[in-house]
């Protein structure tokens, strides 16, 4: 006897070939919120909702209300700060997500963009595309090493090792890690130290956060942390913009604390056209592209699917949040 199918509420646009997987058991609902012309059909979906399964969206305790048959969230993310996680405890929904299948490709993007903003290559780009290449550029437009440098990195998981292992490994760069506790990562043996907050600050020539946004990690980087830092340091957030107290971080910058910023992530995202950050000289910005290429977020969508349709046939998911 085949298994019931149930109602599936698809939040963000999902690959065919997932959404193919979800439609062959189960009854489907595509209806992005975030699109005004598709938010009545979301609300109208919740109430017969068993399975939601997308990402960028804000699920509320009072979104919860309104879906009482809710028995899976699958979130195509591996950061979970949009989802109220004590009440989905409280509820018994479980809330699963996409670890492991982008650190890779996260950690590609992080130093990417921490070598365009230590080498200020999207600046001097522009130079030349905007045909103001006239004379050979000099000490006012020069960069700064990345090789050797000294890496301070908060938040020590799999993304911050990764990064790790590309700066250790690849480019000689001691690195220091801010985490909740020293892990053991043997290829980085006497290379990547566990190493005080305030000291990481101190030492680092450049700092990558890596963060998830917690209670315990909103606002982390604020006016006394960038203060810390080394004159002329380099920082950067491939993490969650809402760790950051960006007017402390504009401040570092405009006073030159900082050298520069490079941001993969925002507070308020899309960044607004009036943040100072999008236009900041010393900024570069990035529209949240951490995991963006083909090859990764086919693998997330299709771990999210897995998950979700586990977790409804009454399996263990392949990856629960905090489980
Ligand atoms: N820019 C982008 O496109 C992307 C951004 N991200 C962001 O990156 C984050 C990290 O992802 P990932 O590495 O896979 O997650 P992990 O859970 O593997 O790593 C997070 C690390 O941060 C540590 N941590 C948590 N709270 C604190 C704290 N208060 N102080 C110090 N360390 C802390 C954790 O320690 P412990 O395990 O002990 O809690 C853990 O080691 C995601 O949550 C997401 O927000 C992820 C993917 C793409
Ligand atoms: O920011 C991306 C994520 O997967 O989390």
């Amino acid at each position: 006897m085949s298994a019931a199918r149930k109602s599936v509420l698809v939040f963000r646009e999902l690959p065919d070939d997932q959404l193919a997987r979800i439609a062959a058991l189960h009854d489907v609902v595509v209806a992005n919120p975030r699109k005004p012309q598709q938010k009545a059909a979301f609300e109208a979906a919740l109430p017969a909702a068993q399975g939601l399964i997308g990402s960028s969206y804000k699920i509320t305790p009072e979104l919860l209300a309104a879906a009482p048959k809710l028995e899976v969230i699958s979130t195509i993310s591996v950061g979970v700060d949009n989802y109220p996680t004590a009440e989905l405890r409280k509820r018994g929904i479980l809330l699963t997500h996409t670890p492991g299948v982008l650190t890779e490709t996260t950690a590609d993007t992080i130093f990417a963009l921490l070598m365009a903003t230590c080498r200020r290559i999207v600046e001097l780009a522009n130079l030349v595309r905007e045909g103001r290449w006239d004379r050979n550029i000099g000490e006012d437009l020069f960069g700064w090493d990345v090789h050797g440098k000294t890496l301070g990195i908060l938040g020590f998981g799999r993304i911050g090792q990764a990064v790790a292992r590309r700066a250790a490994l690849g480019f000689g760069m001691p690195v220091l890690y801010h985490n909740t506790r020293p892990v053991d990562v043997p290829e980085l043996a006497g290379r990547a130290i566990h190493t005080p907050l305030s000291e990481v600050l101190a030492r680092a020539d450049i700092v990558v956060a890596t963060l998830p946004l917690t209670e315990a990690t909103r606002g982390l980087m604020g006016p006394q942390e960038f203060g810390a830092m080394k004159p002329g340091a380099i920082f950067i957030n491939g993490g969650r913009g809402a760790t950051v107290q960006e007017p402390a971080l504009l401040v570092a910058l405009d006073s030159g604390r900082l050298g520069a910023a490079g941001l993969d992530v925002f507070a308020v995202e899309p960044l607004p056209l009036d943040s100072p950050l999008r236009l900041h000289p010393r900024v570069t910005a990035l529209p949240h592209i951490g995991s963006a290429t083909h090859e990764t977020r086919q693998a997330m969508a299709r771990l999210a699917t897995t998950n979700l349709l586990q977790a409804l046939a009454g399996e263990r998911p392949e990856a629960v949040y905090g489980g």
